[in-house]
């Protein structure tokens, strides 16, 4: 360090030295990151550097200019290739794999489609998200739910690369000046995990990172982010997943979470520096367990920008979903506060979606405390331990206000603790909503229970992730209840053939088609917070 006037401006005067001989190196390409070719970048890479970049490597699609004006002459084959050209030797590696997807989805298959894409993301990010755009339908369930699930139980063993930035227990006191070390000046959107509740996975501590990438992905590639300002982060306070502790190759902390003060003190301190660095940043929290993913959420709401895609992106989703059934089901949008809903966990989804349904209905009623009692009664809640009542000792919280009065259920012939089958015989629901993360919940016999449904038309939203852990799948709900149910699953599955040319529509009711929604608007809004009401207007509005 510097230590008089005289080693100071010295130090100065070398300081600007070095900035100028930076700047005359920066080359001002024009037609560089664009392909439509009418915005300029600045590059402070040279030579085999730019190849190695993905932000700004175009392979063998650099023209002969470029290639002479950034030291790139020699260091590819000589033909140039248009970005078309490119894009069709890239796909036809990847359309013989997606074929046998196709005909017969599995696990190493699409992991393999995944591997290619994941090699394209690392080499160059332009055309990547060109491909990824061209086909989002398709290549959406390899880079997000449910392969990114594989994804990240596999994690410790696929990683090659890094992407995102990774903030551990050990790195406490030294976040504010790991923020800098993120290579981009403006970041717009960051998705953060810290790997307890990765999808119906549970807890896959640093191997969760791949679920906030697919994420992003899904920003930039429906949401026109700017792929150069996404960043995905892990904060890795240690995992509770035996297996991982016993991992000799999994990569993050081998230590049990941190827990009550210690933890959040290293949410905060991640949370002051990112907001230092980028005050207009919007933070995604993503996947955490649900004891921290309410308290989180109360925690910043209101001082950060920031929200909890699985608490309320779901509900906009699934508000989406209930009122587009109620239109299905051939009623009054105004009915909707009429219907009863069985709702299967109680998790931070589940009590995400009863919040804003609750609200939703309640604003139908006119907005009264008694339109908000009126709305409760609406609901009956299943947890691991049945039906949640007033009689449940350590409810949480956010669960009490959805608990059964015991007279009222008493006289529907229920009790405290009534499991599935039980409460959707007597209750006849409207709608059954599965957040449980339990594959094959919905079984044969709630599916017969639902045949007794007073509904017409019957909602089933099976909305647990990834595919195994779907609470049933649409051929069962269509062949056990009936073909005139409205079906949606979280994971995407295919239409059901109903024979005679008739189709049984899957749905599907993932949080995917709200939060990169959410990001944009946030972000061209200048919103200071992510209110209740912009997820409200946001799920109104999809329906
Ligand atoms: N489709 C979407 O957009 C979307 C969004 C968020 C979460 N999810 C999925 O929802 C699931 C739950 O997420 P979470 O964060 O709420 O998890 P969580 O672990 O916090 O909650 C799960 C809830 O299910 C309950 N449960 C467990 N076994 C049950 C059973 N046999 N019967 C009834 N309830 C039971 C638990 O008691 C708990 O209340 C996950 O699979 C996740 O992938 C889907
Ligand atoms: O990631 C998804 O596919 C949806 C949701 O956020 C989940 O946790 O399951
Ligand atoms: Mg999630």
């Amino acid at each position: 360090m510097p230590n008089s006037h005289g080693q100071i401006r010295a130090a100065a005067s070398l300081l600007q030295r070095m900035r100028r001989r930076v700047a005359a190196r920066a080359v001002s390409v024009r037609n560089f990151t664009t392909s439509e070719g009418h915005r300029p970048a600045i590059i402070h890479k040279r030579s085999i550097d730019i190849l190695h970049d993905p932000w700004f490597n175009k392979g063998t699609a650099f023209s002969m200019t470029e290639r002479d004006r950034l030291d790139l002459r020699g260091l590819l084959p000589p033909n140039v290739m248009s970005p078309q050209q490119q894009i069709a030797r890239f796909m036809a590696d990847l359309e013989r794999l997606e074929e046998q997807v196709r005909d017969g989805p599995s696990d190493p298959n699409a992991l393999a489609m995944w591997r290619i894409l994941n090699r394209l993301h690392d080499r160059n990010e332009t055309m990547y998200y060109k491909v990824l755009i061209s086909k989002i339908a398709e290549y959406a369930p390899i880079v997000y739910t449910p392969t990114v699930g594989l994804v990240c139980q596999n994690y410790s063993g696929l990683f090659r690369r890094p992407r995102g930035m990774f903030f551990s227990a050990e790195d406490r006191g030294e976040m504010m000046s790991m923020v800098y070390n993120w290579p981009s000046e403006q970041v717009d959107m960051i998705v953060v995990t810290d790997g307890s509740r990765i999808l119906g996975l549970g807890d896959l501590g640093i191997q969760g990172i791949g679920i906030a990438i697919g994420k992003l992905d899904l920003y930039v590639a429906a949401a026109g982010i700017n792929p150069q300002r996404v960043l995905p982060v892990m904060i890795d306070v240690g995992t509770n997943n035996e297996k991982l502790l016993k991992n000799p190759l999994y990569l993050g902390l081998q230590q049990k979470r941190l827990e009550g003060d210690e933890y959040i003190s290293v949410i905060d301190e991640f949370m002051e520096a990112v907001f230092t660095r980028w005050p207009n940043v919007i933070v995604q929290f993503e996947d955490f367990q649900s004891k921290w993913a309410f308290k989180l959420l109360q925690r910043y709401r209101n001082t950060y920008r920031m929200f909890n895609d699985d608490v309320q992106g779901t509900a906009g989703v699934a508000i989406a979903g209930l009122l587009g059934a109620v239109r299905a089901q051939g009623r009054a949008m105004i009915d909707f506060p009429k219907m009863k809903i069985v709702v299967a966990g109680a998790g931070s989804a589940g009590i995400g979606v009863l919040n804003a349904a609750r609200k939703t209905m309640a604003r139908m009623l006119g907005d009264t405390e008694t339109a908000f009692d009126s709305a409760s009664s609406q609901f009956w809640v299943i947890d691991a331990n049945g039906l949640i009542t007033e009689e449940r000792s350590n409810i949480v919280p956010e669960a009490r206000p959805f608990a059964r009065k015991v007279k009222e259920i008493n006289r529907q012939g229920l009790k405290e603790g009534a499991g599935l089958v039980e409460v959707v015989r007597e209750v006849k629901p409207d709608v059954l909503l599965g957040l449980s993360a339990v594959g094959g919940l919905f079984s044969k016999e709630v599916l017969e229970a639902m045949k007794g449904s007073t509904s017409t038309r019957p909602a089933i939203f099976a909305m647990s992730n990834p595919t195994k852990n779907a609470e049933c799948t649409p051929e069962e709900a269509f062949s056990i209840v009936g073909e005139n149910i409205i079906f949606a699953s979280g994971s995407p599955f295919g239409n059901v053939d109903l024979g005679n040319g008739r189709i049984g529509h899957c749905n599907q009711g993932n949080n995917m088609y709200l939060f990169p929604g959410i990001g944009l608007g946030t972000l061209l809004s200048g919103s200071r917070i992510v209110s209740d009401g912009m997820l409200q207007a946001a799920a109104e509005w999809a329906r």
